[in-house]
């Protein structure tokens, strides 16, 4: 294979098919895609803690030889330069079965020659249900209700909620998940603006019956404001206290990106001033810890990190997961990657920012 060659591996053209993939965390629900990616290659099951994984990446270690790896952060933490360094070096590829690759030293792979994948696209409509649910948790005070029943009391004292329709939302971040989010908006009768790096041209604008706002707009004149972006260095803490004084008084703030784009302590703050009436949220700034303000705030509807948690999702990112491996490594091509690596002759690589829907946002804060 003539990628094989220009690549410069230390590589048989009829081993290439031969070859042990990794993985972390066994496949559960991409049985049929595993029967084809088996014909090809080995899967081997990783088993153990975070020091067995490295000792056995060690050179004349268990792992000497693999080229690829299917990703799991659950398993053994974050793929961070320790883990990066002790890689074997034939290393080639890192499939993630997530769209979020916060927690991954993509530059440290890069920069060794590891090509890492993510899985954008399969993951949008499973996590915007899981706005809608959040926004009508919020909004129409089911989850305050859903706890007065449990506790017996009914629907005692329960202040009037309000409808969804007529409402604006404001969209931080309109990529894969924010278009989808945007679509079930629509048809619940929002108005849907949004804000991101770069507008969506005119037809697109169309398309998605979306409005741009500029930032400090979009905080101001929005009732439901709604983070959709991932989390970067400049997106750390996008909606912190200073952000919160410009929203409207009794706005509702929903994050389902990842927990740290919202400084937690500034949300609780302006929950109990009221300044936000109520959050919903999927994520949490130090997950699985979860703060105490949040927990007993009767107005916040929380959901354990469920973005993505169905069969179905679970099932397209492990299948994506393996076309990206089996692509690479029989035509020197990933699917989905999101870090761009150097040929062997030059260094470091770059990360790619232009070609994937949610990895496009890196929203610079004025
Ligand atoms: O959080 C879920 C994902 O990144 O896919």
């Amino acid at each position: 294979m003539d990628w094989i060659k220009k690549a410069g591996w230390d590589i048989k053209d009829e081993d290439v098919k031969k070859q042990n993939v990794l993985i972390l965390a066994p496949i559960q629900y991409g049985v049929q895609d595993m029967e084809d990616f088996q014909e090809y290659f080995t899967p081997k099951i990783f088993e153990g803690t975070r020091q067995d994984f490295i000792r056995r990446c060690k050179k004349g270690g268990k792992y000497d030889g693999y080229t690829a790896m299917i990703w799991n952060s659950k398993v053994i933490g974050p793929l961070d330069k320790e883990l990066v360094d002790a890689m074997p070096s034939s290393m080639r590829i890192i499939a993630l079965r997530a769209a979020g690759y916060d927690g991954i030293d993509i530059d440290a792979c890069a920069a060794r020659g590891i090509t890492v994948t993510n899985t954008p696209g399969v993951v949008s409509d499973a996590t915007a249900d899981t706005a809608m649910f959040l926004i009508l948790g919020c909004l129409r005070r089911f989850s305050e209700g859903q706890t007065l029943l449990r506790q017996g009391k009914f629907m005692e004292r329960l202040p009037r909620a309000n409808d969804l329709a007529a409402k604006t939302i404001g969209i931080i971040g309109l990529g894969g998940i924010g278009k989808a989010i945007a679509k079930r908006a629509n048809a619940f009768g929002m108005l849907v603006q949004y804000y991101n790096r770069r507008r969506l041209d005119i037809r697109d604008e169309a398309k998605w019956n979306v409005r741009y706002a500029a930032y400090d707009t979009l905080l101001r004149e929005s009732d439901v404001i709604v983070v959709c972006v991932p989390l970067t260095e400049s997106t750390r803490h996008l909606l912190s206290t200073a952000q919160f004084e410009k929203m409207k008084d009794g706005v509702v703030v929903i994050n389902i990106s990842r927990g740290p784009t919202i400084d937690e302590a500034a949300l609780v703050a302006a929950l109990d001033s009221g300044k936000v009436a109520s959050a919903g949220l999927d994520v949490f700034e130090f997950e699985p810890r979860v703060s105490e303000g949040l927990l007993s705030h009767p107005r916040c509807t929380l959901v354990p990190h469920m973005g993505t948690h169905t069969v179905e999702s679970t099932k397209d990112m492990e299948n994506l997961a393996m076309r990206n491996i089996k692509k690479f490594l029989l035509h020197g091509e990933a699917i989905s990657p999101v870090n761009k690596v150097a040929p062997a002759s030059s260094s470091a690589g770059d990360q790619i920012t232009d070609t994937i829907d949610i990895n496009q946002l890196n929203i610079t804060l004025s």
